[in-house]
């Protein structure tokens, strides 16, 4: 076994630089590339020395911090105005970026180990397929996020797990969102007092909806949700909606009557115009309230539970509950931990974004993701029953569905 790996070597290169200097020719077959990617890291990964372990993850700020100083200083853009035969001068990177010629060289060092630049000759570079993918609007407007908002935080996790109960500086800071940005306000709060900040997560959270698969996918909303429903009736309500990208995914997909209404905080509703555009209803609602739309078909509260720890997630949950008729429908759609063990057939691999998601929501929220079983016993508490967990990608995130217990008939 081992002899005939060492005889392949040869081969196996030869197929991986075929792989990365043609890899449209896999293209079409979606499993067959992720399943490549996936292989070609752990690959790397069984490779590594002490040494290399250490250095792939001590430098792991550095994709982040590169990404975001050569979009700020617009080296990325630049180096799209030359190409292999033709590459863009140091000199002229110096120039539009108006940084020192060490640093412009580091950061052009970096992207050149990273793949993210060549060097075709001493001191002249050339952009990638990765160049161009990190100057996408969407992937710029998420590594802004997450460099300026997110990343920090998971870097006081530490600080914070370490410290007292009045947090690192005793100072009743007590996430690590709050040490990291010096704040003692929400993390919801403190984007809104400031609007590039505010601009910036919501811009992060539609492009995240704009490359991932959607629940609507897994739901078929008209045949499921809105049978029958009439012009007045409210067919949706979307529980801190943000940006309203749900409601609109509804209103694309439904096409009988009823009502689509989108709530959150006064200065999200405010913003919400590209909703209110598609037909969208708009509505300021806290939802540690009751619910003011009574009887709708559906009730929605997708990203947001990750956030509170259980007893707001069941206070949120039973503020919706006594609104529900008893044909409504509560959706939550959030990460399901241990989803790949629940998945009936070939179980999926260890994925990212579960992990990560749920890091995200202790680093900022000092809140938790949870399995089906946490959603299920969260429900319960909250008088409401799991009917359905419905997984809609490979990272875990899925369609927990509920409704309210039939009461019981009284026998006597
Ligand atoms: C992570 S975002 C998710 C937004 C949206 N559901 C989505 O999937 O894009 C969480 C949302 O909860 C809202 N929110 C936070 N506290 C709230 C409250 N007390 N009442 C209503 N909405 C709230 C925030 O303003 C934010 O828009």
């Amino acid at each position: 076994m081992k002899g005939s790996v060492a005889s392949d070597t040869a081969y196996f290169i030869e197929q991986l630089k075929l792989f990365i200097k043609y890899p449209e020719v896999l293209s079409n077959d979606e499993s067959h590339r992720s399943e490549i990617q996936r292989l070609t890291r752990l690959v790397s990964v069984a490779l590594e020395t002490p040494q290399e372990s250490m250095q792939r993850i001590m430098f792991t700020y550095l994709p982040l911090v590169t990404a975001r100083l050569s979009n700020e200083f617009g080296l990325l853009a630049t180096l799209t105005m030359g190409d292999d035969a033709n590459p863009v001068a140091l000199s002229d990177l110096i120039k539009t970026s108006g940084l020192d010629k060490s640093l412009v060289s580091a950061i052009m060092d970096y992207h050149c180990y990273h793949g993210s630049a060549i060097e075709p000759r001493q001191g002249f570079y050339a952009p990638t397929k990765l160049t161009h993918n990190l100057l996408d609007p969407k992937v710029v407007t998420t590594l802004t996020c997450w460099h300026d908002i997110v990343g920090p935080a998971y870097g006081s996790l530490h600080r914070v797990l370490t410290s007292g109960p009045n947090g690192p500086d005793g100072s009743g800071k007590k996430t690590a969102f709050q040490v990291t940005h010096n704040t003692t306000q929400s993390f919801y709060d403190w984007l809104e007092s400031n609007p590039e900040r505010h601009a910036s997560f919501y811009g992060y959270m539609a492009a995240v909806h704009a490359v991932t698969k959607k629940w609507v996918d897994v739901v078929q909303f008209d045949e499921e949700i809105a049978h029958n429903a009439h012009e007045n009736e409210v067919v949706f309500v979307d529980i801190g909606g943000g940006d309203g990208s749900q409601s609109i995914e509804v209103q694309k997909v439904h096409n009988l009557g009823g009502k689509i209404v989108m709530q959150d905080r006064a200065a999200v509703v405010e913003k919400a115009q590209k909703a209110r555009e598609a037909g969208v209803e708009t509505m300021v609602y806290d939802f540690f309230t009751e619910q003011p739309v009574k009887g709708a078909r559906a009730y929605f509260i997708q990203f947001v539970l990750l956030n509170w720890v259980d007893d707001d997630c069941v206070r949120i949950l039973a503020s919706q509950a006594p609104a529900m008729g008893p044909d409504s429908v509560l959706m939550i759609v959030d990460y399901v931990q241990g989803h790949r063990w629940e998945t009936k057939g070939k179980i999926p691999e260890p994925d990212l974004w579960t992990p990560a998601a749920a890091l995200a929501a202790r680093a900022c929220h000092e809140a938790q993701s949870r399995s089906s079983a946490d959603y299920r016993h969260l429900l319960e508490r909250a008088g409401l029953e799991m009917t359905e967990v419905r997984v809609f990608t490979n990272f875990g995130q899925a369609v927990i569905m509920a409704k309210k217990p039939k009461p019981a008939v009284d026998g006597s």
